[in-house]
């Protein structure tokens, strides 16, 4: 049996600096994650006048209700769709101008859906290239708060921007979701935001945030989940075990049932309180599968990556989101898994993987550290697969190919 030590969650991160920054008192985050994504959150709120200190296994933040300390300030987003998301509607609660932009591919990404939200709430906000994208200037001076209908359908984070930042408002948050994915995400923010002291009442697809305080608090970030799926899926396909400490039924993340996918597939799961096992089939012959990701969907390109190891189509649905990630993953999988020469089926929101032996090839990551590390994974069945930018890993896990490379020497693949 392996142990292998997962990084902090980057969604639990970034939730816990965006409630620390907002909280009365000062946070103390212990094992937050040390990357692209959340090192851009926390610069983020430094460029608002935030003050917070980073050491390795813990990170402090001294919270400011009254919003930002700056008038006026500019923020670099780089490739983060959290920091993109939950920063501007931060500030719209406070008191000045800011400034917000981002990567070339984060400025692809829709932000529109919650930019509309906010100006329905009063928020002066303006798009200052294409509508619903950033770049984007917020003229900020405090929210009334009321009722609003919010489309989620395209990413959940909309939902979370506005729930976390309903406390701060004069008269609190009512707000009513048409579509929803990514639902567990919405069970983070809400379990988090208890824990800084805010409850949240849900009521069929209304949630309601009270106007109120948050509490500084001492917060332990768990492993981040999703980043646990490689390793995994990396014990399925090779018939060894994997053990995750920190991470079982009790998480907060919903991307831990990725192991219930790998167990319906034929691995054997174990999944204790606060750690997951996962034990490959001895001759790394997994079952075909059908299975609806919507919920789990940053685990797709994991399982798409070791599809053609099944005994028979591997089809995932209702994952038309994953085309608005870092890339188009959908598209961005198909594509790999073909050059691998594996047949596959595509179509708007779903995937159709057939068995097959991949051949090695060099994977187009096309900066998305999730493609790299999924066809990482297959490279341990398949010898000669190289990555034409290993480096994009750093957005949630640059120690990736150190710890990858420490499985192999271990087992000897
Ligand atoms: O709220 C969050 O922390 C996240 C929500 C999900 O995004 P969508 O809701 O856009 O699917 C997920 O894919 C992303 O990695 C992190
Ligand atoms: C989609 C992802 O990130 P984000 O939306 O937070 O940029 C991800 O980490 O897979």
């Amino acid at each position: 049996m392996t142990v292998v030590e997962v990084p902090g969650s980057k969604s639990i991160t970034n939730r816990a600096l965006f409630l620390a920054a907002a909280a009365a008192g000062t946070t103390t985050l212990r094992r937050p994650l040390d990357s692209d994504d959340t090192a851009g959150f926390a610069e983020g709120l430094a460029a608002l006048g935030y003050r917070l200190t980073r050491e390795p296994s813990a990170w402090t933040v001294e919270g400011r209700p009254q919003g930002p300390a700056a008038a006026e300030a500019s923020v670099f987003c780089r490739d983060g769709a959290t920091t993109s998301r939950f920063l501007p509607a931060l500030v719209a609660a406070g008191h000045g101008v800011f400034h917000f932009d981002a990567s070339a591919q984060m400025r692809r990404r829709p932000v529109g859906p919650l930019t509309r939200a906010l100006r329905e709430l009063g928020v002066d906000l303006r798009h200052e290239a294409a509508e619903g994208h950033h770049p984007l200037t917020v003229h900020a001076d405090g929210i009334k708060g009321g009722h609003l209908t919010l489309d989620a359908g395209l990413s959940s984070q909309f939902l979370t921007a506005l729930l976390l930042v309903g406390p701060l408002t004069a008269e609190g948050l009512a707000i009513t979701v048409t579509d929803l994915v990514s639902a567990p995400y919405v069970e983070i923010t809400t379990a988090m935001m208890r824990r800084f002291g805010v409850p949240v009442r849900r009521e069929g697809e209304t949630y309601h945030v009270p106007a109120g305080a948050y509490e500084a608090t001492d917060y332990l970030v768990e492993p981040d989940a999703s980043t646990a799926s490689y390793f995994l899926a990396a014990a399925a396909v090779t018939g060894r075990s994997v053990t995750v400490p920190g991470l079982g039924r009790d998480a907060l993340q919903g991307d831990v049932h990725f192991a219930d996918v790998l167990a319906a597939m034929g691995a054997e799961v174990r999944m204790d309180a606060d750690e997951l096992t996962v034990t490959g089939p001895a001759d790394g012959r997994l079952r075909a599968i059908t299975v609806d990701m919507r919920d789990i969907s940053d685990t797709m390109p994991t399982l798409a990556a070791i599809a053609p190891f099944a005994d028979g189509p591997v089809r995932i649905e209702n994952v038309y989101n994953t085309r608005v990630k870092e890339c188009d993953r959908l598209d961005a999988c198909a594509e790999n898994l073909r050059a691998l020469g594996v047949e596959v089926e595509l179509g708007r929101d779903w995937i159709e993987i057939r068995p097959g032996d991949p051949a090695p090839a060099h994977i187009a990551c096309r900066g998305d550290h999730r493609i790299a590390m999924a066809f990482s994974v297959t490279g341990l069945r398949t010898p000669g697969i190289t990555l034409d930018d290993p480096g994009c890993v750093k957005k949630t896990f640059p120690g990736f190919h150190q710890a990858l490379a420490a499985l192999r020497e271990e087992w000897g693949v």
